[in-house]
């Protein structure tokens, strides 16, 4: 990249300038970040928004006159209407010319709709940053920022903007996205030299919108937004690919394509039977061309995606956040949900609830929030708090008035009251962290009170690894005593005992001198332990329940102890028969082959010790088992299985940048209970889809045969081209639409998880389509046949078998909600299904009665009577569907009381 085509870039123009520079520059502050409002809302009326958008003003005429040279079959029609007005055939002209045109519309105001809701959920996950403006530092929309903003990032976020670095420790940024370089570039705030820079990738001293912050944490002062960013520029070339199909739009659309094929041979013979019975060409072309239009579904691809979308929308209203469409899908055949404990099934709302010493024996401290325990404070006890107290990072935020960080820690300096003691962390000074991570399981700290000499080690965390750094305990007087492999056994046996609620166990050690940064403590003196409660999230066994009887196998991966997550499995309900069988500890999985876990997993609900990377080793083993996983994670390392499994949820809340960039859904409320609701939606929407299938299918194959066997019985033609097209809205638009969203039926979590390999369209489904067809043709036929007795056709004759047809097929919609449930039982639930077919039948009434719209669809008015024995007919299809809903209903009943 060369420098002229960049020159007017916000990171060359700020990369060698020096942060003092810059600060003035952009009238800024280091401390306190941009102080004032009307300057702030001044420069973004300047700079925009910081988003990347498309400018989508797209001219809506061009785009609706697109769709009518789009279409051959649409051209075809209008040419027919261009031949009978030159034949002299006015009225035809008109009537076809309308008719089109409000196919035209309807499919067009869809297509439109479809659109719509799609960019919905392109808005859904929003970015954000972590901003300082008025000395206040909040997490904001990335949206809000403007040039001179502060903004603060560490490991896991994504840069929100282009920004100059004015803080930078052990800082290292992943610039893939931007430059392909796949390690991560170290970043200071030195200002470059003048000359060098010109490629993105040298610009140290700027970090770019959208890349993502592999190690350390910065500050820096936002110098561009949006569009004006590097990556503004690179999603200017970006944005014309077009997003990949669900499996579902593409079976659909082969549906869609053998469905047009069959219906060109089936229109094909009927127009040649047709000219050789010595009917008018011109007629049958009209009709062949007017069926073809009504017998493609080319409404069907719209209609699943944005049944799909609207869907997505309402699992977002539930707090799931699906990221992508193809999701939708999967979820309907999970059968493995494998989550997190903490957070996820429980509260993560911790406190310290039972303390123990050596000096207790078998007896415990049982730590009552409301009360004092001041009395009970020996010298053994107050050295446990003390470790609980210094090794803890939780701080006081003065805004939120309470202690936030890592809940373990708050629960740790919360516990200090009870006993009415101070945090002393503010005597201290601490001269080196080893941090807590999943993987390591503590933490441990260097502290003295200004004495470097006398400095000591201070150490929390999983019993087993604190009591590896211990050689002796401190005992009743306060003394240490060598700790013996007996000493050991029972502080285990002790922390499986205060786990028997359910409690996370954490162990205390300090010791005397220092540790080396980046070397393991040692020689420390085991001091207590302490067990932290976090209850399980109300809803969790309900859920739990119901997963279980949907077939679904639930799994709980755990950094805590096997006794710890046994005990909470069992209070939420988790069918834990053989302990031996169906807990595996993650040191367990190193050990084994791929092959092997895959063997042994199928019983297995608990895996409890394990750290993140064995994540992956989880869903590898149940996918090898043809399992389809869905996977909760919220850390950095939780990633890579997170992009494995079939379905990765991340944290709303808790879950890092990267974490809910991996997943395919986030739960915006961190609740394990989501899960479930996102299931059945899931499931629910491929019902839904069958549903209006059934509903396309029967109508279009009613429609053909009608025709065709009315060209074999040498009648003549029982609808006409206008009437067909009319038609053709009612299958394609509203009503089948309307189907898509029947709300969800709770009764969705009794049936199996669906077979990835299973078809949309099932023999059972087609069965049922042919067998509406059938009864829609016959009743037709014989309400046309008893209308022509006289042997002249009217427009009446033709009227009562067209609204006959219609009325029909608002019956068959009807029925088609549900495929199990009796309508009776769902009510009238689904307001937008209401609202289609009663729109409907309003527009046939008037196209019956109205003078206007008699005269292009060749219509007449109907009596009273007629009507009434119109729905007496078509309501049969009701009826009968209705009684081999009963039928199968009865039959599964028997089956499941045998
Ligand atoms: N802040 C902390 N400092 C020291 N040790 C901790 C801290 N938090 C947890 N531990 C110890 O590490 C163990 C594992 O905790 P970890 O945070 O890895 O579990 P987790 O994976 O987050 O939990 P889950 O998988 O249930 O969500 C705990 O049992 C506890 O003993
Ligand atoms: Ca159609």
């Amino acid at each position: 990249m060369t420098s002229t085509s960049r020159s007017s870039t916000p990171s060359l123009q700020y990369c060698s300038k020096t942060v003092d520079d810059v600060v003035s520059e952009l009238t800024t502050d280091l401390s306190k970040g941009l102080t004032n409002t009307a300057d702030i809302t001044y420069r973004r009326s300047i700079y925009g928004i910081n988003e990347l958008t498309h400018d989508d003003d797209e001219n809506l005429v061009l785009k609706f006159f697109a769709t009518f040279y789009g279409d051959p079959l649409i051209l075809l029609l209008v040419g027919s209407a261009v031949i009978s007005f030159v034949m002299g055939n006015i009225d035809d002209a008109i009537s076809i010319t309308v008719a089109v045109f409000i196919v035209v519309t309807v499919g067009f105001v869809q297509e439109y709709r479809s659109e719509k809701s799609l960019d919905a959920l392109t808005k859904l996950v929003p970015a954000e940053a972590h901003l300082t403006r008025n000395g206040l530092t909040e997490t904001v929309l990335a949206s809000m920022l403007v040039p001179g903003d502060l903004v603060h990032f560490s490991v896991g976020d994504r840069v929100p903007a282009d920004v100059r670095l004015v803080e930078a420790v052990h800082l290292a940024i992943d610039e893939s996205n931007l430059t392909g370089e796949l390690n991560p570039v170290h970043k200071s705030v030195e200002p470059l030299d003048e000359n060098k820079g010109n490629s993105i990738s040298d610009r140290a001293s700027i970090a770019f919108m959208g890349t993502l912050v592999r190690d350390g944490h910065g500050t820096g002062i936002v110098i561009g937004t949006g569009h004006n960013t590097a990556f503004g520029q690179v999603f200017e070339m970006l944005s014309d690919i077009e997003k990949p199909k669900t499996p579902l739009q593409h079976s659909m659309d082969k549906l869609g394509k053998d469905l047009s094929l069959y219906s060109f041979v089936i229109i094909g013979i009927i127009c040649l039977i047709g000219v050789i019975q010595g009917r008018s060409w011109l007629d049958m072309f009209q009709i062949s061309v007017s069926l073809a239009v009504a017998a493609i579904p080319e409404g069907l691809p719209i209609i699943v995606t944005v049944t799909l979308a609207l869907g997505v929308l309402r699992m977002a209203k539930k707090r799931a956040i699906v990221k992508r469409l193809p999701s939708v899908e999967t979820l309907g055949s999970v059968n493995v949900i494998c989550s997190d404990k903490t957070g996820t099934l429980t509260q993560n709302h911790m406190t310290a609830s039972k303390l123990w010493t050596p000096s207790m024996n078998d007896n415990y401290l049982i730590l009552d929030k409301n009360s004092t325990h001041s009395g009970e404070l020996t010298a053994d006890i107050r050295t446990v708090l003390e470790v609980g107290n210094i090794c803890n990072n939780a701080r006081f935020s003065t805004e939120k008035d309470k202690f936030v960080g890592n809940p373990t820690d708050i629960a740790l300096v919360e516990a200090l009251s009870q006993f009415q003691l101070e945090d002393i962390r503010g005597t201290r000074q601490r001269l080196n962290e080893l941090p807590f991570s999943s993987t390591r399981k503590y933490m441990a700290v260097t502290s003295h009170q200004g004495d470097i000499s006398k400095s000591e080690v201070f150490a929390k965390g999983a019993v087993e690894r604190i009591l590896k750094l211990s050689n002796t305990f401190i005992n009743q007087n306060g003394t240490t005593q060598k700790l013996t492999e007996e000493n050991r056994k029972f502080i285990i046996e002790m922390s499986n005992v205060l786990a028997l609620d359910g409690l996370r166990i954490l162990a205390f050690a300090k010791g005397k001198g220092s540790f080396e940064d980046g070397v393991e403590p040692s020689g420390l003196s085991f001091c207590g332990l302490m067990g932290i409660s976090d209850p399980p999230r109300p809803s969790v066994s309900k859920s739990i329940a119901k997963l279980i009887k949907g077939g679904v196998h639930v799994i709980m991966i755990t950094g805590d102890s096997e006794s710890t997550a046994v005990n909470i499995a069992k209070s939420i309900g988790m069918p834990i028969n053989d302990v031996s069988k169906s807990v595996m500890i993650g040191e367990k999985l190193d050990q084994m082959s791929e092959e092997a876990i895959s063997e042994a997993i199928q019983f297995v609900s608990i895996f409890a010790r394990t750290s993140p990377e064995h994540k992956v080793s989880i869903v590898k083993a149940l996918q090898r088992r043809g399992d389809i996983v869905a996977m909760t994670g919220d850390g950095v390392n939780d990633a890579p299985a997170l992009k494995l499994a079939d379905i990765g949820i991340s944290m709303g809340n808790m879950g890092t940048d990267v974490a809910k960039e991996a997943a395919d859904m986030v739960l915006t409320d961190d609740d394990f209970s989501t899960i479930l609701s996102a299931i059945q939606e899931g499931k629910g929407i491929f019902y839904n889809i069958q549903n209006f299938l059934t509903f396309q299918l029967s109508t279009s194959i009613a429609a053909l045969s009608l025709i065709a066997i009315s060209t074999f019985l040498k009648l003549p033609n029982p609808l006409n081209p206008m009437q067909i097209l009319w038609i053709n809205i009612l299958m394609d638009g509203p009503p089948a639409q309307s189907l898509g969203v029947e709300p969800v039926d709770e009764e969705v979590m009794n049936r199996p998880p669906r077979s990835r390999q299973d078809k949309i369209l099932t023999l059972a489904l087609l069965k049922r389509c042919v067998r509406s067809a059938l009864i829609i043709v016959f009743g037709t036929i014989f309400c046309y046949v008893r209308e022509i007795k006289d042997n002249v056709i009217t427009s009446r004759d033709t009227t009562m078998t067209f609204t006959c047809f219609v009325f029909f097929d608002m019956f068959n919609a009807l029925t088609c909600r549900n495929n199990t449930k009796s309508i009776f039982s769902l009510g009238l639930e689904n307001s937008f299904f209401n609202l289609a077919v009663g729109c409907s039948l309003l527009a046939q009434m008037a196209v019956i009665y109205v003078g206007f719209l008699q005269r292009i669809f060749q219509t007449e008015a109907l009596s009273f009577h007629d009507i009434l024995f119109l729905l007496c007919i078509s309501s049969s299809v009701f009826w009968i569907d209705e009684a081999f809903k009963y039928y199968k209903r009865y039959n599964m009943q028997f089956q499941s009381s045998v």
